[in-house]
């Protein structure tokens, strides 16, 4: 992963978010081999609960770029993924997740949550590989958490 630049797919995820200022959840899908960006996806929990980021993100990978060698793709999103989203990335085969702000700061910060890491989903499920990497542009996507949260109290 070293050959990727983190910040450049974040700040395009960070860009994204602004289509959901109020939940700021979005998500990009680069091709680790080309550096292109084969997804993006971003929280459409209004229109269904389970509709978060990284689940829109593989939706549309999926739709668009069928039989692709999955384990090649980095997904990168803008907030931690949740156990059904990490969940969602291990079944989708995907190499690696790169994300911004951690579950503990959206806890923290009076987002609802379910407090176990991405990186204890994937220790719980033995022998399956999925690298995560937190704290990309960690102050910029806490930002964005910390402006909706002020804006709409009590999520
Ligand atoms: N990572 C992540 N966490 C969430 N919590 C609520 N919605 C979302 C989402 O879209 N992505």
């Amino acid at each position: 992963m070293s050959d990727l630049d983190h910040e450049r797919s974040m700040r395009r995820a960070v860009a994204l978010a602004a289509r959901v200022p109020e939940r700021p959840f979005a998500a990009v899908v680069v091709d680790r081999a080309s550096g292109a960006v084969v997804a993006e996806g971003w929280n459409r929990s209004d229109e269904n609960p389970t509709w978060h980021g990284e689940i829109d993100a593989i939706n549309r990978l999926v739709a668009s770029e069928p039989g692709i060698d999955s384990s090649r793709l980095v997904l990168y999103t803008t907030a931690e993924p949740c156990p059904m989203c990490q969940g969602a990335i291990l079944w989708a085969g995907i190499g690696a997740v790169v994300f911004g702000t951690s579950i503990r700061f959206l806890t923290a910060t009076g987002w609802r949550q379910i407090d176990i890491a991405a990186e204890e989903v994937v220790r719980r499920a033995p022998g399956w590989r999925c690298e995560v990497v937190g704290g990309v542009l960690e102050a910029e996507c806490n930002e964005l958490f910390l402006t909706a949260a002020r804006a709409a109290p009590g999520r």
